[in-house]
């Protein structure tokens, strides 16, 4: 079965921890993954080679990876050149992620090149966006699928709590390829309004996989 076919009207979950948060390491991602299978993830969007290759080997769910890194000078951090794409290539994931937003990338390599390289490794690749125009203008360049990851992340998108959930409506009603719904999913009222919007499937990262935003979100409650 193809990736899509596997992540059609499931639940994907990002487990990722950068080297500043509690529970980074490779050893902590994959049984963080393996919990995620365990409770019914089809797939796994993570970050870094050495969490991919971990991930794999301990659930054999498909993956999509991204390389987190930051330029100086840049703004973008998702996959931002083509030496973070080629570190995926290598990694085993199926689908690559990267940023697709309307900003300066730290190279100058255009996100067609960019996309040519990973179809020519015969792998698929996610358009993260931020607006409608981001989301289009990725599906014109031949992205296989977006995702409304960065909504929120650019200074010139939809800034709020929770999902974006009218940009997913909009995004799933006007765009041939899958829209993946992303970002800001945080409870289960949440999930329910996404899913009325009928996006291609769904992912949900920091309210599974990010324990120290979980106990906040409950330390401020009992707080307040
Ligand atoms: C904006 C950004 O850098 N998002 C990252 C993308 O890979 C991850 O840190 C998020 O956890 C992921 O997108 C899932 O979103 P949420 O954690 O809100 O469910």
């Amino acid at each position: 079965m193809n990736i899509l076919e596997i992540i059609k009207g499931k639940l994907i979950v990002s487990c990722q921890a950068l080297a500043d948060e509690p529970l980074h390491g490779a050893h902590i991602m994959r049984k963080m993954a393996k919990a995620a299978k365990e409770g019914g993830a089809v797939a796994i969007r993570a970050n870094g080679v050495d969490d991919i290759i971990a991930i794999k080997e301990e659930t054999n769910l498909p993956v999509i990876g991204l390389v987190k890194r930051d330029y100086k000078e840049c703004e973008v951090y998702i996959t931002p050149t083509t030496k973070e794409i080629k570190e995926l290539i290598s990694s085993g994931c199926e689908v690559i992620a990267m940023d697709a937003t309307n900003r300066c990338h730290p190279d100058n390599v255009s996100l067609k090149e960019k996309l040519d390289l990973i179809h020519e490794a015969n792998l698929l690749a996610m358009a993260d966006i931020s607006t409608y125009e981001e989301a289009l203008f990725a599906q014109s360049l031949g992205f296989d699928m977006v995702s409304t990851t960065l909504s929120g992340y650019t200074p010139y998108s939809r800034q709020a709590e929770g999902p974006d959930v009218e940009l997913v409506a909009k995004l799933v009603k006007e765009l041939k390829i899958p829209v993946i719904a992303e970002g800001k999913i945080n409870c289960i009222e949440d999930i329910k309004k996404i899913k009325e919007q009928n996006p291609f499937s769904i992912v949900v990262g920091s309210a599974i996989t990010r324990p120290q935003l979980i106990t906040k979100r409950y330390v401020d409650a009992y707080l307040k």
